[in-house]
């Protein structure tokens, strides 16, 4: 599997240093607002369990799965919900840890939906942002780095359901995606 990549963008070490970071900053942030940390799966599986344990006040946990790619690396431009959360949210303050921005339709949708459930206060928390990507104005408040319009893989994304088990992120060979 590790022969199938390119270049290491960013390397097991580089991740926890910024996940202890941004759960610092979170820490003071959300301190006595009891946040609900909602984890947007699959793909920030990994971030999540390492940005809650950086989080040391109280938090809750949930979990969505949304779906924007059907297939490969190109978006449909379509936001499915396939799981919903377990608890209502009015009044909550909601931190969305996901682990890529790109195009911006994923959490733009999910924003939308978090202020039509009266929410007290929405905020995204990203290991990825992708600005070059972006055709919805979503803007994240932590984010772990600005990648460069490359399709990148590991610690929690995939290609094709593949990948997500790398403890690193990386860029792929060309040649695997011809020979898919
Ligand atoms: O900004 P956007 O263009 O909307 O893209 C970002 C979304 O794409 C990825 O999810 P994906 O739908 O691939 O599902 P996964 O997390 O299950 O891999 C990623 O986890 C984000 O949720
Ligand atoms: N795996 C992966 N999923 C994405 N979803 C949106 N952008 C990306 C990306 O660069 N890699």
């Amino acid at each position: 599997m590790n022969n199938d990549i390119k270049e290491v963008l960013y390397s097991k070490e580089d991740i926890k240093n910024i996940a202890v970071k941004i759960g610092s900053q979170l820490t003071k942030d959300y301190e006595g607002k009891n946040p609900l940390v909602i984890c947007v799966l699959k793909g920030a599986f990994l971030f999540m369990a390492d940005i809650v344990r950086e989080i040391k006040t109280y938090a809750e946990i949930d979990f969505m799965d949304v779906s924007s790619y059907g297939d490969g690396t190109e978006s449909t431009g379509e936001i499915k919900i396939i799981k919903d959360l377990d608890v209502p949210v009015e009044g909550r303050n909601i931190l969305i840890i996901e682990d890529i921005i790109d195009t911006g339709r994923t959490l733009s949708c999910l924003v939308d939906l978090f202020q039509h459930r009266k929410v007290a206060s929405v905020k995204i928390c990203t290991l990825l942002d992708k600005p070059e990507r972006r055709v919805k104005g979503v803007r994240p408040d932590y984010i772990g780095f600005r990648v460069p319009n490359e399709f990148v893989v590991g610690y929690g994304l995939d290609y094709k359901g593949f990948y997500r088990n790398l403890p690193y992120v990386g860029v792929l060979k060309p040649e695997v995606y011809e020979n898919n």
